[in-house]
């Protein structure tokens, strides 16, 4: 029973829903209209268990476990049981950032597209019931405090998708938006989405101008050097704003301005505003320099931009997003630069243009359905990362071979070869080589990432190593593990920053002094690329892999992994630690490091670095044998424990641990027992608490970390004290 239902909000019939994936790993539900459809059509057991149906069929396995071994089985046995046979794939409803569903909203809303009955109220039910539920407002993530942000943009959602202002869920809303003073404390997307919505105005928003896309690339601020996603966002959102683009305003959207301040919209000087951010909501304030460039663009927009240099610097905007849409398949790289740019297309093309259609219809497979609702999710899936921890991990803990669960690792494999990349971007993206790499969702979204690249590559070198696996030879060629090697060591930072690391998705091409200029305010570290500890242990993990299997550049892999895995002991905290950026927090960095490491021998006898490693970790383990660490890590970069263990971060230890040859065996068989006694008789682990993060400051949930990381742990514990009765 959800919250939304004690409370009498519709809902869809849940069994008339269908997730229908193809074999790249797109993901779209589907809702069929009739009766007589469904039973044409029947709901397959995976939807039934992702919507969280009683009439799930949990896969069979051995009851009532008495080893660590049975009991690993019996969790890949769950796990497996859950993959999409057709794709190979493990979709999973990745959320947890409150303010990716507005763009998919304001897009539709704007360009006239209607929301089908069935949308609007999953995806009303899905705010419904992550409202906080004291003050009834969101904030920029899941487990956030409310914020003004996460309040506007998910109130206007709501209004939009048709609850009434007098809605007891708006009125709460609407209170706790007021008092944080209204919608004008929004930060700079916030007030860009209402600005684009007609529900704020443009002059009260800080300059996004597209000349910076008109530069000559050799400035070193150009935004093309710039952090891929930031860039994604400021091309179309810098068109939107330079051409001052706003909806045609209408009755509805009156009302909702008459709601959002405490001012009559009328009265409010948005020129005054542009820097009013809610105290709340501020995690990464102005500089005095960034705010001595807004006056000067508010400046030079208002008196003296030249109407035909703004044309020209719109015109390249949409070049690039053409561009971008070309690369991607008109996914683009994430859902809040798809929407922006889905708007652009449609102010170009119209409400018939093929792009803005092709784009509209693709920012569907971003939407995903659970049992809280529906909504939009912090890309179009994590497919080819799970896919890749998948397959090692259950040749890790001595699974791969058995014939049970070959066919799931084939079908994964399949899935990894199929998401190669066997493309270049087009020219003048401003994109490196891409070829041979791997993205970390699917290959149409088309992004290389560093580490998705190199744990792929491990993965599809395992099954081709494995006996087991000869059945499947033949449909790999080997070679174009060269051109994956290729990208990757291409993408180790070896300049002025930062040598030796890697980085997301590209290397670090412009100074970090950028941040200076970071006009987010609610993200720290978004401007450029920086150096990662974790894309840096996956780095060396892929590369260390590859070369002990292929004389390939060999000299080149060895100098790499020397650089990485010196920059890795380089960057660790004096007190043993090392600061996570994509889960939290230095519990998943800790495992990481310690795991590349371990490939160049580095253990706990040999090594200072490793021991103060596992200090750092063993010194944080919770009396019941686990650990749990806590989003507040990651805001704070400070170790905060949640006051019960969690079983993702019990087993990033233990696996950290374990790999490091940390000598204390009772330590680690306590975090074995807690694995053990929190799995439940179905075999599976139940989800506890946020495992990701992003940009310091915004959670997101990784929802098969609770499978893929416990079997990590446990087998590797058997691997190397023989499986142990529990
Ligand atoms: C602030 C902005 C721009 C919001 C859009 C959201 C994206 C930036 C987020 C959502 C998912 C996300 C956290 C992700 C990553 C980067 C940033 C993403 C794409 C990467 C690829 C970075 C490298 C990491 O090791 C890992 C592979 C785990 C993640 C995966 C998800």
């Amino acid at each position: 029973m959800q919250y939304s239902d004690t409370i009498g909000i519709p809902k869809t019939d849940s069994s008339r829903w269908r997730l229908r994936t193809t074999k790249l790993g797109a993901q779209k539900w589907e809702y069929l209209q009739s009766e007589e459809e469904s039973k044409h059509d029947p709901q397959d057991n995976l939807t039934k268990y992702l919507l969280d149906d009683p009439a799930f069929v949990p896969p069979q396995i051995t009851p009532n476990p008495r080893t660590v071994f049975e009991t690993t089985k019996n969790a890949a046995l769950f796990f497996q049981g859950v993959q999409d046979k057709s794709s190979g794939t493990w979709p999973v409803l990745y959320k947890g950032p409150m303010f990716m569903a507005i763009g998919y909203v304001a897009c539709a809303y704007f360009t006239k597209m209607p929301i089908p009955d069935h949308e609007k109220k999953e995806i009303i039910r899905y705010l419904v019931n992550t409202a906080h539920p004291v003050d009834g407002g969101w904030g920029l993530h899941e487990i956030d405090k409310s914020t003004c942000f996460g309040t506007t943009i998910n109130y206007v959602i709501l209004r939009i998708l048709g609850l009434p202002k007098e809605h007891p869920v708006c009125v709460k809303a609407r209170n706790t938006l007021h008092k944080l003073g209204g919608a004008i404390g929004n930060p700079h997307w916030g007030k860009a989405w209402l600005a684009v919505l007609n529900l704020y105005k443009w002059e009260g928003v800080n300059p996004a101008p597209t000349e910076l896309f008109a530069l000559p690339y050799w400035t070193p601020i150009h935004p093309m050097k710039w952090w891929v996603h930031t860039r994604a966002i400021y091309i179309p959102l810098g068109y939107l704003s330079s051409a001052k683009i706003q909806c045609e305003l209408d009755p509805l959207l009156e009302e909702i301005r008459s709601e959002l301040f405490t001012q009559p919209f009328d009265k409010i000087k948005f020129a005054d505003n542009r820097n009013k951010v809610c105290g709340v909501d501020l995690y990464y304030p102005h500089t005095a320099l960034l705010n001595i460039l807004n006056n000067c663009m508010v400046a030079y927009e208002k008196y003296l931009r030249p109407k035909w240099l703004l044309d020209y610097s719109n015109k390249k905007a949409y070049d690039l997003i053409i561009k971008e849409l070309e690369n991607t398949e008109h996914l683009g790289i994430a859902p809040v630069s798809a929407a922006f740019e889905t708007i652009v297309l449609y102010i170009v093309q119209g409400a018939k243009g093929a792009d803005y259609l092709r784009s509209f219809n693709r920012m569907k497979e971003t939407l995903f359905l659970g049992k809280q609702g529906m909504t939009v999710m912090g890309t179009n899936g994590s497919q080819v990362w799970d896919c890749a921890f998948f397959i090692q991990y259950y040749f890790v803990a001595g699974l791969a071979d058995l014939p049970e669960y070959h066919d799931a690792i084939v079908r994964s494999f399949e899935f990894l070869i199929r998401s190669q990349f066997d493309t270049d971007c087009a020219k003048g993206s401003f994109r490196d080589k891409r070829l041979g790499a791997w993205p970390f969702s699917t290959k149409e979204q088309g992004y290389t990432v560093s580490d998705c690249t190199a744990e792929a590559i491990k993965a599809i070198l395992m099954v081709m190593n494995s006996k087991s696996f000869k059945d499947v030879y033949n449909l790999y060629d080997l070679s174009k593990l060269n051109d994956a090697i290729d990208v990757l060591l291409g993408l180790q930072n070896v300049g002025n920053f930062e040598f030796g690391s890697f980085s997301t998705y590209e290397k670090i091409k412009a100074t970090p002094m950028l941040e200076l200029i970071n006009p987010a305010e609610v993200f720290g570290n978004i401007m450029v690329e920086y150096p990662y500890v974790e894309c840096t242990d996956s780095s060396v993990l892929g590369l260390a892999y590859f070369h002990k299997n292929s004389n390939y550049r060999s000299q080149e892999i060895k100098t790499a992994i020397k650089r990485a895995t010196d920059y890795i002991i380089h960057c660790q905290r004096p007190d043993g630690s090392w600061y996570g950026c994509w889960g939290i927090c230095f519990t998943y960095a800790g495992m990481f490091a310690l795991e590349a490491l371990a490939e160049i021998d580095l253990n706990y006898s040999n090594s200072d670095t490793v021991r103060k490693g596992c200090d750092f970790l063993v010194s944080r383990q919770l009396p019941d044998g686990g650990w749990g660490e806590s989003m507040k890590s990651c805001e704070t970069h400070t170790y905060v424990s949640t006051q019960e263990s969690l079983i993702v971060q019990t087993a990033w230890a233990l696996i950290g641990l374990l790999l490091a040859d940390y000598p204390d065996k009772p330590v680690l068989r306590r975090a074995v027992d807690l694995l053990v006694e929190r799995q439940q008789r179905t075999g599976e682990w139940e989800f506890e608490y946020v495992e990701g993060v992003f940009n310091h400051s915004c959670a997101i949930e990784y929802p098969n970390y609770k499978f893929l990381f416990p079997i990590k742990a446990l087998g590797l514990f058997v691997q190397k004290y023989g499986d142990e009765s529990i």
